[in-house]
């Protein structure tokens, strides 16, 4: 059963998603967008999510669930899946080059996911209205083309660096600042930085 908001319906006038010229080649792995990321960083405890750019404005990823994952024994938690398929749909900002953030994500859990399993994750824009991009994702079990464990649609909003420049600890702001490599994702997102 699927019972979505409104809201996550792109409206009349809304444009069909363009690639951008230089966005990573199909089966490209794409690097993390923020080494500390909870979902792309390396961290123990993340996610360590591995995504490759896919055809079109779409993209596939892999996540392996791990003990530190669980929220029933022997189970995946559902926020964590969420987190997973919210970093997979996050990750289509490298093909547009365009900064987006969540603005509303809607999950359904269709099957429990066992520790251990690999969530194949499949990522695409489906529309896009001003700053608003409209996106759906879908994580399957026993393989890329197994059933459907988890699929969500989400909302995501364009912003510009200063977004995370206002809003973020002034610690980690000012040490990502000072990162060359860092400074240089942020201008790969950015299609006039
Ligand atoms: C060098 C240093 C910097 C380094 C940078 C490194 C590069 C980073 C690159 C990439 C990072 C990507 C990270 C991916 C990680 C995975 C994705 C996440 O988890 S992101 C985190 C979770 N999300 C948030 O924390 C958002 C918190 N919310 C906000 O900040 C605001 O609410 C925001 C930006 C989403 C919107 O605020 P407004 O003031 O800009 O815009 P308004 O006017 O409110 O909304 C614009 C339109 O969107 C609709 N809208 C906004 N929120 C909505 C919602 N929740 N539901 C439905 N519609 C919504 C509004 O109704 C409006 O629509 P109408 O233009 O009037 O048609």
């Amino acid at each position: 059963m699927s019972g979505r908001t409104t809201v996550l319906k792109p409206p009349e006038g809304a444009m069909a998603p363009v690639r951008h010229p230089d966005a990573p080649a199909p089966g490209e792995l794409l690097g993390a967008h923020y080494d500390q990321c909870f979902g792309c960083g390396e961290q123990s405890g993340g996610l360590r999510l591995r995504v490759r750019a896919g055809e079109g404005v779409g993209l596939t990823a892999e996540f392996t669930v791990d003990a530190a994952h669980q929220g029933a024994p022997g189970l995946a938690h559902g926020g964590v899946l969420t987190a997973a398929l919210d970093e997979t749909l996050g990750s289509l900002n490298w093909l547009q080059r365009v900064i987006a953030v969540t603005g509303r994500l809607e999950t359904d859990f269709v099957r429990p996911v066992p520790v251990g399993t690999v969530l194949h994750l499949e990522a695409r824009v489906t529309a896009v209205h001003g700053r608003k991009i409209y996106c759906a994702a879908t994580g399957r079990i026993g393989g890329p083309e197994g059933p459907v464990a988890v699929r969500a649609e989400a909302l995501f909003i364009e912003v510009r660096v200063d977004h995370f420049i206002k809003n973020g600890r002034s610690e980690e702001i000012n040490a990502a600042l000072a990162d060359p490599d860092q400074v240089k994702v942020a201008r790969a997102f950015e299609v006039n930085p």
